[in-house]
């Protein structure tokens, strides 16, 4: 991947050890100026660590961190030019929320109507303007979390960090703010780094996903090439709902290149990989998305097509997910919802092999 030249934030060689237990190895990451970095992945992962290692949180072991272009490995989180958001909103329950707005700045002995000027352009963006003289025990959750991004807001910093600020919000109130946070950083252009297991939001905010697990980013790219192109097995199956099917079998190699598996043979020869990775017999998963997946008259015309019966039928509202068997494996599909289908009614499915993904077994690494 192409370099970025003048980073807004540099993470360099960072390795974080709680004692003999080692949270995140050598990682390496560099964030474009008003890029929204997400990063994604299962409990316990590391993201809120790597996170709090950028805000200054947390003592690192090993490694630089750079925030324009400015080493700020061993400095005051306060020094560095970052505001952060958290999942718990972290407000003073005694205090308004224009105390509340103020407070940072109050302490940092900015002049009066300087403070003044920015809280209202804080709550002009966040329209909470008329709960200025409320106490956060008397907001919604929406509203605090308002309240909360108004808080690094008003700092004007130059990066902005959030740590699952839609947890704790119900999932209406979860997708307007979403879409709110998105507008924000389009109104803003900040840098913002965004913390998440929820794959919705991360690939509906993000410029750039960074997928983790075990501490190391496994994969870092745009939404939609993360989606298509999964780098390995655990990125594959991580994003998607409904998740990708996945087949366990072997790769005919050679000139009719074929992953085969339990009564199945799927030509390869649409899917672009380097034939020579891949030799005679060699055990490996083959996975397509339910969505690229097609049915009836549609499976027809495609280059890889099989008869099968309906097992299960799942009506989703907006459309409805089917389960056959393929490859001795469950596989699903989608159909429209008006689809009528019933468990044994005999099927066609069929789909393009160039829109799948083909994982070596052993390392789960694509091919
Ligand atoms: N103070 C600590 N001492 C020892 N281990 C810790 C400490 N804090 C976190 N860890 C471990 O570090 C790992 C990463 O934790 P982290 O909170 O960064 O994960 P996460 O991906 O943000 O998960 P979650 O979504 O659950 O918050 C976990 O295995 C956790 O148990």
């Amino acid at each position: 991947m192409a370099e970025i030249a003048n980073p807004s934030v540099s993470i360099q060689n960072l390795s974080l050890n709680y004692g003999a237990v080692s949270v995140l190895q050598t990682l390496n990451l560099d964030i474009a100026e008003g890029e929204f970095i997400v990063l994604l992945g299962p409990s316990g992962c590391g993201k809120s660590t790597l996170l709090n290692c950028i805000a200054g949180l947390l003592d690192i072991s090993k490694g630089r961190i750079f925030i324009k272009g400015k080493n700020v490995t061993w400095e005051e989180p306060k020094d560095r030019g970052i505001g952060m958001v958290f999942q718990s909103y972290a407000l003073y329950p005694q205090m308004t929320v224009e105390k509340n707005l103020s407070f940072g700045l109050r302490v940092a002995g900015l002049p009066k109507d300087e403070i003044a000027k920015r809280i209202a352009r804080a709550a002009e963006i966040l329209q909470i303007e008329p709960l200025l003289q409320r106490k956060p025990s008397a907001l919604s959750g929406g509203q605090r979390q308002r309240v909360a991004i108004g808080r690094a807001l008003v700092r004007d910093v130059d990066v902005f960090l959030f740590d699952e600020p839609l947890s704790n919000l119900d999932a209406k109130l979860r997708s307007e703010l979403r879409v709110e946070i998105k507008l924000l950083h389009r109104r803003l252009q900040n840098t913002m780094i965004y913390v998440t297991h929820d794959q919705i939001e991360a690939m509906t905010l993000a410029d750039r996903i960074a997928v983790m697990k075990g501490g190391v980013i496994q994969q870092l790219d745009a939404p939609q090439t993360i989606y298509n192109r999964p780098v390995n097995r655990f990125v594959a199956g991580f994003l998607g709902s409904p998740a990708m099917n996945f087949i366990e079998g072997q790769l005919e190699a050679g000139d009719a290149a074929a992953f085969t598996a339990d009564g199945v043979s799927i030509p390869l020869d649409r899917y672009e990989f380097d034939k020579d990775r891949g030799s005679a017999g060699k055990p490996c998963v083959f996975g397509i998305r339910p969505e690229h997946v097609a049915f009836g008259d549609a499976a027809k015309a495609m280059p890889f097509t099989a008869e099968s019966a309906v097992e299960i039928v799942e009506p989703m509202g907006s459309d409805t997910l089917v389960w056959t068997k393929l490859g001795g494996r469950n596989f699903s599909f989608r159909v429209e919802a008006e689809k009528t289908l019933r468990t044994g009614d005999p099927i066609r499915i069929g789909f393009d092999p160039a829109r799948a993904s083909l994982f070596d077994t052993p390392s789960g690494n694509r091919l």
